[in-house]
């Protein structure tokens, strides 16, 4: 301000040379100022003024390190810490191409382990629901049928479907895809020609019921989708003796007992062990051209009547448009069940033995009715063989909830698991004499 002071008051009084003077003076007084400002005390509080300030060194000019530079002391706080961007800038890569191949990174692995997972070529697995289309579907009754299921798409690993046959009794879990809940279905043993991809369920359709009606209003080419193999029970290698108790479609764990044993087990017939079938059925028609059922002159008892409306249990009456369904008896052919059923028997003669029981022809597995089985199982054996007490003997019972309590007590859920709990029932009213039992 003084400066353009001093320059005003010489043009002021015409003193040209003066303001040349002045002119000077000024220029090398901002030359100072702007000198001094270089060297700023900003840079260094309490230091004194950079004594050289338009002589300092740049790192630009003279390539040396910036250590050596007059601003050093900024520069080195900042890369004391150095973050996770400075690393980023040295090495060139900037965090969009790190997020991009990040996710390429784990999409790779993915598709790695889903190309190499053994689950992924298995016709049926226990991890994943897989789908199979509905090639069949056979109305074995008013209220049941056989629905012919292959798998999708065909040539698949049945691997793991061959080992449950050698094993025992198993089952699928069947999606209802809508509701998205899953029921249990024991599948039927293969017939003779067919593909290694086929499966067959026996499925009785619940009034009410969301697996079992859905299972029977699907058209063919319907995508089912089922997972599995669920092992239920597996057979003792040393098994002589299979006493079975099936209620109602429980009929279909016998079925795969008997091709365990019989396909898988045994060398020779004579050999194998016995297996003893006693299957009851609610209606006629649901075994019908079965044998006559052996035990029906003591079935007459009334108060039997109650005992089937106690193993019935949730399924209630039928309704009346399933009564009016029924097929008039003398127009009945043999089921395709009962068929199957009947070739066991003829198959393996000697070794087999299947009695029926039907609800509506007042004809029941009463307590009398099983003591007189086992005795006549024992009885049989004492004329064929010495070594009795050490045979290895089992009694299953398989079918509706209400039916398995009935006959053996209901079984019990134990830190999430279901456990056989303690024997009840008819059975635990008998004396099983080295007899086991098991509830499916
Ligand atoms: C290991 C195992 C193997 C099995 N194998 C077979 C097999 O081979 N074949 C077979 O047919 N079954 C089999 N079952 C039974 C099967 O799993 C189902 O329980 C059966 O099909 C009924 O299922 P759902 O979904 O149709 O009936 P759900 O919907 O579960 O209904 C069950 C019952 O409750 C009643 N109910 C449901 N909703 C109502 C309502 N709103 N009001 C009144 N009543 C109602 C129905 O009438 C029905 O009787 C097996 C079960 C197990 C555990």
């Amino acid at each position: 301000m003084r400066s353009l002071h001093w320059t005003r008051r010489c043009y002021q009084s015409s003193q040209l040379p003066c303001a040349i003077t002045n002119s000077r003076k000024l220029l090398s007084l901002r030359v100072q100022r702007h000198a001094s400002r270089q060297s700023s005390p900003g840079f260094s509080a309490s230091g004194p003024a950079n004594p050289r300030p338009f002589k300092g060194k740049s790192p630009a000019f003279d390539g040396s390190k910036p250590s050596e530079s007059p601003h050093k002391s900024v520069e080195e706080d900042t890369s004391a810490k150095p973050s996770s961007n400075n690393i980023l800038n040295r090495l060139r890569i900037r965090p969009g191409k790190v997020i991009l191949f990040s996710i390429l990174g784990y999409l790779g692995y993915k598709v790695y382990t889903w190309q190499t997972d053994p689950y992924r070529s298995l016709i049926l697995n226990s991890k994943f629901f897989t789908p199979f289309i509905l090639e069949k579907r056979e109305k074995v009754s008013s209220t049941s049928a056989i629905l012919n299921l292959l798998s999708v798409p065909p040539g698949q690993n049945t691997e793991n479907v061959t080992e449950a046959w050698k094993k025992g009794v198993w089952s699928v879990q069947v999606m209802q895809p809508e509701l998205q809940i899953a029921r249990s279905y024991s599948p039927l043993p293969p017939p003779e020609d067919a593909e290694p991809e086929q499966l067959r369920l026996f499925v009785r359709q619940e009034p009410q019921g969301e697996v079992s009606t859905f299972l029977h209003k699907i058209n063919r080419g319907t995508l089912v989708h089922l997972r599995g193999p669920h092992l239920e029970y597996e057979i003792p290698q040393d098994v002589d003796d299979v006493l079975f108790i099936a209620g109602g479609t429980g009929i279909a764990p016998a079925l795969q007992l008997a091709h365990t044993l019989f396909k898988h087990r045994i060398s020779s017939l004579e050999d194998g062990p016995r297996l003893r079938i006693l299957w009851a059925n609610r209606r006629r028609e649901d075994s019908f051209k079965g044998l006559k059922a052996q035990h029906s002159q003591e079935a007459v008892i009334p108060r039997l009547r109650g005992l089937a409306a106690r193993w019935q249990g949730s399924a209630g009456p039928q309704s009346k448009e399933a009564q009016e369904d029924v097929p008039a008896p003398t127009n009945q052919s043999q089921t395709a069940l009962v068929e199957e059923v009947e070739s066991l028997k003829i198959k393996y003669a000697g070794k087999v033995n299947i009695d029926y029981f039907v609800d509506e022809d007042n004809s029941y597995i009463t307590e009398t009715v099983l003591r007189n089985h086992l005795t006549s199982i024992e009885h049989s054996l004492e004329q064929t063989a010495e070594d009795q007490p050490t045979r290895k003997r089992v009694i299953l019972i398989s079918g509706p909830e209400g039916f398995v309590n009935f006959y053996a007590g209901p079984k019990f859920m134990k830190g999430g698991k279901e456990v056989q709990g303690p024997l009840r029932g008819i059975l635990g009213k008998i004396d099983l004499r080295g007899w086991d039992v098991w509830k499916l």
